[in-house]
């Protein structure tokens, strides 16, 4: 397994290309079974989970060709859904999380489905009820078969209703999206999640002949088609990398240019990393840091401590809590990180710790920093990447502190994160990639 070797403690310059969106391809990709003509998805990222489910996609009998670097066509007209018998299906599909979304185009066309329990980062309980619940209002029967892992769906007819979901969950919306779009009649869905990735996703159905209508809300109203034609759609840069870069810039004290980040789409996002007192201009469609020595957190407007707590869009997202985290440690001042969606997601605070940073981890959802402001400096140290994100969160600690860090278990970091090491390389860091 690969490690990153990192010299910390170099500022960083230049400018950076955000990769099109992870979490926004693996919606799309899914979409593409949902019609027997050519759909042509651009600004894909060549990360491990996307390349996972364009293999798949492939294996289920899609035509899949690659246009040009980022550029793909699929056809899926002729698809066999035997494949999803197969052992091989289930080894892959078990391999990540974005392989759920199969199954919503699967019913839609084909009435009937099998799924392994799909994988992605182990960061508490990740259910599925929204989904399944999703499927069985449109009239689906379904079954999980305890001894195989197995999910067993039937949806021979689907049909339009009204449905009030348990949780805006932002896969479960996807699915039952992609499963109502070619149900008869009409289905109403409330308390949809409503993220930019899912508007992308709306947005392509309906260029594909769907009809959507509240798309950016939470109230979706879908009219079923009896069947959907092709389309071209380019992806969104991927939110969370350009948070990411932020965090960077900050934690590092480097002039970073994010070039392209569609800043209409990125909701509170630049809002929450100026709380934490960090400097940015967006010039036209991009987004400048400057070099900072130092940044204060913001209090509340009564003086009291600031929470940073992620919430279903347009709340802050989840997947940048570790990266807000790893921030606050060396700023000026206290915050409360309140991570409420996911439970063993701050545990990697530890290696914050064992690093210099002060840190209180009140509970697996809390963790209070008060912030080093420079005075001390994060120390390098050997560590293991638990998820994708603190992962990411640990590398820009690493690429903050004096000495040398080793980071393991990178794999966590490739299922997201496009040639990370050199295109942090290019703004001048020092890290190797140690096979
Ligand atoms: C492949 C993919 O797209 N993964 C993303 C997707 O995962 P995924 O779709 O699996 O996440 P969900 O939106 O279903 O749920 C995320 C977590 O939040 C909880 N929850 C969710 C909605 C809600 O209203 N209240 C609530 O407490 C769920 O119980 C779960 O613990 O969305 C998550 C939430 O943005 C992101 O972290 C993941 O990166
Ligand atoms: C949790 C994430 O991914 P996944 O849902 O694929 O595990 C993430 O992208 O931060």
């Amino acid at each position: 397994m690969s490690i990153f070797k990192i010299k910390g403690g170099k500022k960083l310059k230049g400018e950076i290309i955000p990769q099109g969106a992870k979490n926004e391809a693996l919606q799309i990709l899914s979409a593409t079974l949902l019609s027997a003509e050519p759909i042509t998805i651009h600004n894909v990222p060549n990360i491990v989970d996307v390349n996972k489910l364009i293999e798949l996609i492939g294996d289920l009998g899609s035509k899949v060709e690659k246009l040009g670097p980022e550029s793909y066509r699929f056809t899926a007209s002729n698809v066999d859904i035997n494949f999803l018998e197969t052992d091989t299906y289930r080894k892959k599909a078990a391999a990540l999380r974005g392989s759920v979304m199969l199954l919503g185009p699967i019913l839609a066309r084909f009435g009937k489905a099998t799924m392994p329990k799909p994988g992605g980062d182990k960061i508490g309980r990740r259910r599925l009820d929204t989904h399944f619940l999703g499927f069985q209002k449109l009239g689906a029967k379904f079954n999980f078969d305890s001894e195989e892992h197995l999910f067993h769906i039937d949806a021979s007819e689907l049909k339009g209703c009204y449905m009030l979901l348990d949780e805006a969950s932002v896969t479960g919306t996807a699915n039952i999206v992609m499963a109502a779009v070619l149900a008869k009649g009409t289905t109403t869905i409330y308390y949809a999640a409503c993220e930019p990735y899912l508007q992308q996703l709306c947005l392509m159905l309906n260029r594909m002949g769907a009809k959507i209508s509240g798309i950016g809300s939470n109230l979706l109203t879908i009219e079923g088609v009896a069947k959907l034609g092709g389309t071209d759609h380019t992806l969104l840069p991927d939110m969370i990398e350009i948070g990411s870069f932020i965090g960077l810039a900050a934690m590092t004290q480097s002039e970073i240019t994010i070039k392209n980040c569609r800043i209409d789409m990125l909701g509170i996002i630049p809002e929450i990393f100026k709380r934490l007192g960090i400097k940015m201009e967006f010039r036209g469609d991009d987004i400048y840091i400057p070099s900072q020595e130092r940044y204060e957190l913001e209090t509340f407007i009564d003086g009291s401590i600031l929470t940073v707590s992620d919430a279903p869009w347009p709340g802050f997202t989840p997947d940048l809590i570790s990266i807000v985290l790893v921030v606050a440690t060396q700023a000026k001042g206290s915050v409360l990180i309140h991570q409420k969606m996911f439970e063993s997601r701050l545990f990697f605070v530890d290696k914050l710790i064992d690093m210099g940073a002060q840190i209180i981890l009140c509970d697996p959802h809390r963790a209070n920093v008060i912030g080093l402001d420079r005075k001390q400096q994060l120390k390098g140290i050997k560590m293991s990447s638990p998820d994708i994100r603190a992962g990411v969160a640990l590398l820009i600690a690493a690429l903050s502190a004096s000495g040398t860090s080793e980071i393991s278990n990178i794999d966590q970091i490739d299922r997201g994160y496009q040639n990370i090491d050199q295109r942090l390389k290019a703004l001048g860091a020092d890290i190797e990639r140690i096979a």
